[in-house]
């Protein structure tokens, strides 16, 4: 819903220099030549526009949570080989991120994460806002998406129903390793109306990005 944007309407359909985050995003990926076939899982009362702005999508209607969103796009692709979950608000990540995840299943990794090293030092901190820790920022990614998955691994990850930030933590707690292969300062979430303004900023420079 773009609770923290603030817009007056759902994330994906706020528009970035003339084309909307969704349009952006499935542009990315069928750009990196490495997606067969494209499920956007859109608002119930918006499948209709999504279906406007993405034509060769199968467009299904999300759910209240992430996770229950991916759910809605699995039961949509059942003979699909492998996954990749991408956030609408990753708008401008770039069509090699895409290639780059994919090559990494082909390799042989069975869920693969982009991550990049964290700029800023991390704090762990207890409910009253006292500092309980610092973690070793050296061993933390900050991860992003596409994340991919083998099929069997995401249906099986999905398949208890639950709720997690990405689906790289359903993952793991089937225990299957997870991959991280290096992530791109492109793929920044639109989340605050900062990030908006950087991806308009960032697009208006970049006219060879426009679909
Ligand atoms: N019910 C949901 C919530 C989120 N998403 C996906 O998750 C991405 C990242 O989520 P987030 O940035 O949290 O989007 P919102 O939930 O819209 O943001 P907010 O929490 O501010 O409302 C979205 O672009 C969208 O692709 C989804 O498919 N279904
Ligand atoms: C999936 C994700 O983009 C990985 O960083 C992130 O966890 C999404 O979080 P949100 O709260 O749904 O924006």
């Amino acid at each position: 819903m773009g609770t923290r944007l603030g817009e007056a309407i759902p994330k994906a359909f706020v528009e970035v220099d003339g084309a909307t985050l969704l349009e952006l995003s499935a542009d990315a990926a069928r750009k990196s030549g490495a997606v067969d076939q494209i499920v956007v899982a859109a608002p119930a009362e918006l499948i209709e526009k999504a279906t406007a702005l993405v034509p060769d999508a199968v467009v299904v209607a999300g759910g209240a949570e992430r996770s229950d969103s991916v759910r809605a796009g699995l039961a949509a692709a059942p003979d699909a080989d492998l996954f990749l979950v991408h956030d609408a608000a990753r708008a401008l990540t770039p069509p090699a991120l895409f290639t780059s995840v994919v090559q990494a299943l082909a390799g042989g990794a069975r869920a693969v994460v982009p991550g990049v090293p964290v700029a800023d030092t991390l704090k762990r901190v207890d409910a009253d806002g006292t500092v309980v820790d610092t973690p070793d920022r050296s061993e933390l990614r900050a991860v992003q998406t596409p994340q991919g998955f083998t099929a069997d691994v995401l249906r099986e990850a999905h398949s208890g129903g639950g709720d997690a930030t990405d689906d790289a933590g359903l993952v793991e707690a089937l225990g299957v390793p997870v991959r991280v292969v290096p992530g791109d300062a492109m793929a920044f979430k639109v989340t605050t109306q900062f990030d908006l303004a950087m991806a308009r900023m960032i697009r208006s420079r970049t006219p060879s990005n426009r679909p």
